[in-house]
């Protein structure tokens, strides 16, 4: 079913079923504005950790909190009644152990009204998937750039060239094995991400892999040009928001400066004997 037909949020396991279907829409949200723009296109929203860097301006995702993920994914659940949410465990609060990352999960769950959680890494992360999935919380896993990990991989880069595609097919097995409903692949090779798309029995979700992917993500501030400290080759711009909203501003100030704002009809006159029209 096309997202614009539904009338409800489907469940990860109808996420699941649209493997090799028609491709997957989604994007990250933050807000519930931007939550409600993309609830009719999209067939889940992730409320990804990448909210660190894109409205809060810190280097990295490293220092987003549980605090944090809670507060935008109430905010996101908010906008929407027709897509999936999905929300990001921020570093830290699910590499301990199984134990550790099922009470964090089970708080973003309930807190949020999630329907599934996001969390980073491959082999070494399969048990905790296993264990959450086990104890009734869908699992979206994440392989190749794991940004969570840029102090260990060293920069933003294309992961799984040449002998590591092995270790990323190994990954992508150990996260399905383990019950992950879909897998997000982010800056591998585009051959590599078809023949992962291929092997695994569950949907891949692309952000800098292939178009043969069976859906694909974006952060949302991105496509949209307001966020524009950095460009990953992967993303492609939709608009070009951020400029539009600096001009109207600038036009803002001069409007200020200039006695021009506000105007007649941004002011009220002493007396209740409007025009007709005129609000009080
Ligand atoms: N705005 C935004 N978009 C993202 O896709 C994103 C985030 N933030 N924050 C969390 C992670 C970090 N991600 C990244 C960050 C950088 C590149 C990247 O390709 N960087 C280029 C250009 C960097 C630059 O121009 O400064 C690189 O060559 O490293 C890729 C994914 C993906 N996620
Ligand atoms: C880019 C997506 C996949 C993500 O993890 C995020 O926005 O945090
Ligand atoms: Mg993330």
């Amino acid at each position: 079913m096309s997202a614009t037909a539904r009338k409800t949020a489907p469940l990860p396991d109808d996420i699941r079923a649209r493997k090799g279907g028609a491709p997957l829409v989604s994007l990250t949200a933050y807000t519930t504005p931007m939550a409600q723009m993309m609830d009719a296109h999209c067939d889940f929203v992730l409320v990804g950790d990448s909210v660190g860097m894109v409205l809060h301006g810190l280097p990295s995702t490293l220092g987003v909190t549980m605090e944090m993920m809670i507060l935008h994914g109430k905010a996101v659940k908010r906008g929407l009644s027709r897509a999936m949410m999905v929300v990001d465990m921020p570093f830290g609060s699910y590499e301990e152990g199984p134990e550790q990352a099922f009470r964090n999960a089970a708080r973003m769950m309930s807190e949020t009204g999630a329907g599934a959680v996001k969390l980073e890494g491959g082999v070494s992360m399969a048990p905790t998937i296993a264990f959450l999935v086990a104890r009734g919380i869908p699992v979206m896993a994440h392989i190749g750039l794991t940004p969570q990990s840029i102090n260990t991989l060293g920069g933003y880069k294309v992961q799984g060239r040449g002998d590591a595609a092995q270790a990323l097919m190994a990954d992508a097995h150990a996260v399905a094995g383990a019950g992950a409903f879909a897998v997000v692949l982010e800056k591998v090779p585009a051959s590599l991400a078809d023949k992962v798309t291929e092997a695994l029995p569950v949907p891949t979700i692309g952000i800098g892999a292939s178009a043969g992917c069976d859906g694909q993500i974006l952060v949302v501030d991105d496509m949209l040009g307001l966020f524009t400290a950095f460009k990953p080759k992967f993303v492609k711009r939709y608009a070009t928001l951020g400029e539009q909203g600096e001009a109207a501003i600038a036009a803002y100030a001069d409007d200020v400066r200039n006695r021009r704002f506000p105007g007649p009809e941004h002011v009220f006159a002493d007396t209740t004997a409007a025009k007709p029209g005129d609000k009080a």
